[in-house]
């Protein structure tokens, strides 16, 4: 028997945003005041219009770039690999087998492949990809490629992973299996997801809050709670709950968009 969920706002911060801004050239406000508490186990998307800084907000979040106001605060000590980046493009490395692309995080901190081989494959297997650890990435599809670099975001244990759309370029049918299969993974392996996307139908499915954001300043507009327990089986697309759900977020991205919906 699995326990009982733990209501997210009782459990304990990750991390926090206080009144995040980042302004380009002097005058592009890509994100505006984005205060944001993140709690571990959070399911958390960033759902909004084109340039409403999404990405914006997590590379600030990745340390990628810097505020230009406000803090981002980890609420304790940061540790190499507590932190999983998965881009829109899968971006492995050509030449390099599955499982060697899988490896890199820890090549970068200097391990062996020998030392860290049984991670590799229990991530890999993780992702159902076990049996193409020799492949190369020309060798497999699309949904596949997402899956390499998923199992590499990871292969570390991360306590936080960001998805900037990562399944946004999938078949619908590939997208909803990848779904699925990510909610198992972040049961798994108990960690934080920060996911942007610009469809209201996987931020309801995928999530257990979804942060509505605006375009001219990128802004945050609303925060909305999905309650569905997890797991959510796949019969969960077609209930009332879920279309109740959807029409929720379509109506917060609407006035968002500055639009009657
Ligand atoms: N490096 C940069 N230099 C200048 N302007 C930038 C830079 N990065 C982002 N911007 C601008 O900041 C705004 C927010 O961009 P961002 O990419 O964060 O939006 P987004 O919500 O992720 O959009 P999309 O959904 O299209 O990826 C946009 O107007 C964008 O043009």
């Amino acid at each position: 028997m699995t326990a009982p969920e733990r209501p997210h706002a009782t459990r304990p911060e990750l991390l926090r945003l206080d009144r995040v801004g980042k302004t380009f050239n002097g005058d592009v406000v890509a994100l505006r005041g984005m205060s944001l508490q993140v709690r571990e186990g959070d399911f958390i998307s960033l759902l909004g219009p084109s340039g409403c800084g999404k990405s914006t907000a997590l590379r600030l979040i990745s340390d990628l770039m810097h505020p230009s106001e406000g803090r981002i605060t980890w609420a304790g000590p940061q540790e190499t690999g507590d932190l999983g980046v998965v881009f829109q493009e899968p971006t492995l490395m050509p030449w390099a087998t599955v499982a060697q692309n899988v490896w890199l995080p820890f090549r970068l901190r200097g391990k062996s492949y020998a030392s860290v081989r049984d991670d590799v494959l229990e991530a890999l297997k993780l992702v159902g990809l076990e049996k193409f650890q020799n492949s190369y990435p020309r060798e497999l599809s699309g949904g596949m490629k997402m899956r390499v670099s998923i199992a590499r975001a990871m292969v570390t244990r991360p306590r936080l992973i960001l998805m900037d759309e990562p399944f946004a370029a999938l078949d619908e049918i590939t997208r909803f299996k990848l779904n699925n299969d990510l909610l198992t993974l972040k049961e798994a392996i108990g960690c934080t997801v920060i996911f942007v996307t610009h469809s209201v139908f996987e931020s309801v499915f995928l999530s257990d809050r979804i942060v509505v954001m605006a375009a001219r300043p990128g802004r945050v507009i609303t925060e909305l709670q999905v309650d569905a327990a997890y797991p959510r089986p796949e019969s969960f697309r077609t209930s009332a709950e879920y279309a109740a759900y959807t029409r929720q977020a379509t109506d917060a991205l609407h006035e968002a968009m500055g639009e009657v919906a």
